[in-house]
């Protein structure tokens, strides 16, 4: 439960919420407002408590995070490129197909994108997401799972939606950011395992994908491609997508360190 305290002075308005921000009551006890805040207090009397109301807490904003549009490592980047493992890119189209190669080449099966020794050049389909647009997007407040985001132009069926990017952090770093969550009662997590011991975190930087949220009947899927060697998160249509519909994906969430009262495709 919310609580909020608020002292009416003339002209000043302070409303504290003393669950969710302690460290910030500290900087402000100190500060020359908090002092004179603090001064006023004792001329006043006691502040009444009341319960903020629910209107309030949905409308609470998103937290600010910094735009990046590429992944930033604070781990060491491994490089792991698929000719170490012995195969090269020597990819050409298939009989009967559209002339250039797509994800049924070798390395479209390995998930991996084609390189320069693919026969198809410039017009090769399997790069990936890397040099793909984004698709339109926006950032909408959901009924039960604060801040989603919506299509915001018609999507086809395995068309790529955008890159998951973040904060590249290991195993150890990410327990602490969970403990350190935790301890301020942030609900909201943006983690996305690469590997295991390499998570990308969104919380503090990342692009609009952070904000899709989970569903066990996703529109979207999440795919892990090697692009140059990298391993890279690229989020894809499962089916075609509407303008105006929530994107989901499954967050499989199992696989983090933290549980999830989940809400489904229609309630969110
Ligand atoms: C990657 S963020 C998604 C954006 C988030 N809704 C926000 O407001 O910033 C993941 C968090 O969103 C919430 N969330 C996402 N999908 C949900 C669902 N289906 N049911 C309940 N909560 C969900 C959970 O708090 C989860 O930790």
């Amino acid at each position: 439960m919310l609580k909020a305290t608020i002292f009416s002075v003339p002209v000043m308005c302070v409303v504290w919420n003393s669950e969710v921000m302690p460290a910030t009551k500290k900087n402000f006890d100190n500060s020359h407002i908090g002092l004179t805040f603090n001064k006023l207090l004792k001329e006043i009397g006691n502040p009444v408590e009341f319960e903020l109301p629910d209107w309030f807490i949905k409308c609470k904003p998103p937290m600010p995070y910094t735009f990046i549009k590429r992944n930033i490592y604070l781990t060491k980047k491994i490089k792991r490129r698929i000719e170490d493992d012995g195969i090269f890119c020597s990819c050409s189209s298939s009989p009967g197909s559209s002339g250039v190669c797509d994800r049924d080449c070798h390395c479209g099966m390995l998930l991996s994108s084609c390189s320069s020794g693919c026969k198809c050049g410039n017009s090769c389909l399997n790069m990936a997401f890397h040099h793909r647009p984004v698709k339109k997007m926006k950032l909408v407040k959901t009924k039960k799972c604060g801040s989603g985001i919506v299509a915001d132009e018609d999507i086809k069926r395995g068309e790529f939606v955008i890159e998951y990017v973040g904060e590249v952090i290991d195993d150890k770093t990410c327990e602490e950011r969970l403990w350190k969550m935790k301890h301020c009662g942030e609900t909201n997590f943006y983690l996305c395992e690469i590997n295991c011991d390499m998570v990308i975190d969104a919380m503090y930087k990342g692009n609009k994908s952070r904000y899709i949220n989970h569903s066990c009947c996703p529109n979207t899927e999440m795919q892990k491609w090697i692009i140059d060697g990298e391993t890279r998160i690229g989020i894809f249509a499962t089916r075609d997508i509407k303008k105006g519909e929530n994107l989901t994906y499954d967050y499989q969430y199992e696989h983090l360190h933290y549980s999830l009262i989940s809400y489904c495709r229609h309630s969110i």
